[in-house]
């Protein structure tokens, strides 16, 4: 099966016409802390120039649920990435998919996946709380354009569909796929060019994984 392509940081109107030129899988928008933040109001433009296959990811990081209630109702979001420190319990409960990303450090960290009761899993890198920043760095808790050790997932027997995100790039990606197997692959900061999404970057990016 053709591995799927989420694409993550969306927060330009041309953004989203890259992301319909390469009928990517999923458009992710991050509502957490970060510089790829979009509020409501730009989300809503951005989601109503996506081509409606796309399927719509909201990423969220210790989010309260009636706020994410009111973004996925509003914007008619596919699914949920709670991407912070949530628990089993925080998940749960919601009327549309939700993925539950883990930052993996070691194999035992791997472990606490079979807790969540969600339909993937999305397997990212360790994040590094900036010690010496005036106030913590939260952009740490993803799209940090690091990648970890996928040897890791060899010895873990994970059920549910992986997807795999953190320092994936045009050049990283094939050996990532052909390493983990991933149900679908996630990228943001290896698709960008100063600060921005890079339409020749997610090019080659797409190339590259829908020739495998
Ligand atoms: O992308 C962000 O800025 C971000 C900030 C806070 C929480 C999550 C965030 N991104 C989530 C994603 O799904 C990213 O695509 C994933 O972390 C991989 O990012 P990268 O290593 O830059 O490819």
């Amino acid at each position: 099966m053709m591995v799927k392509i989420k694409i993550c940081g969306l927060k330009r109107l041309e953004d989203i016409d890259y992301a319909n030129a390469l009928k990517i899988d999923y458009a992710g928008f991050v509502f957490a802390e970060s510089k790829r933040k979009v509020d409501l109001p730009l989300a809503k433009k951005l989601v109503y120039r996506l081509d409606n296959r796309i399927k719509k990811v909201g990423v969220f990081v210790n989010e309260k649920r009636e706020v994410i209630e009111k973004v996925v109702g509003e914007l008619g979001l596919d699914v949920i990435q709670f991407h912070g420190d949530e628990s089993p319990e925080d998940v749960v409960g919601y009327n549309v998919e939700v993925w539950k990303a883990l930052r993996v450090k070691d194999a035992q960290c791997l472990e606490e996946i079979k807790n969540y009761p969600v339909d993937c899993i999305l397997l990212d890198s360790p994040h590094v709380v900036q010690c010496n920043a005036p106030y913590p760095d939260y952009t740490q808790y993803g799209g940090t354009g690091r990648s970890f050790d996928w040897t890791i997932l060899k010895s873990v027997y994970i059920r549910l569909p992986i997807i795999l995100a953190g320092g994936l790039n045009p050049d990283n990606v094939v050996m990532a796929i052909e390493q983990v197997r991933p149900y679908a692959v996630d990228v943001s900061s290896g698709v960008e060019t100063d600060g921005n999404k890079d339409f020749d970057k997610m090019k080659k990016f797409v190339e590259r994984v829908r020739n495998l």
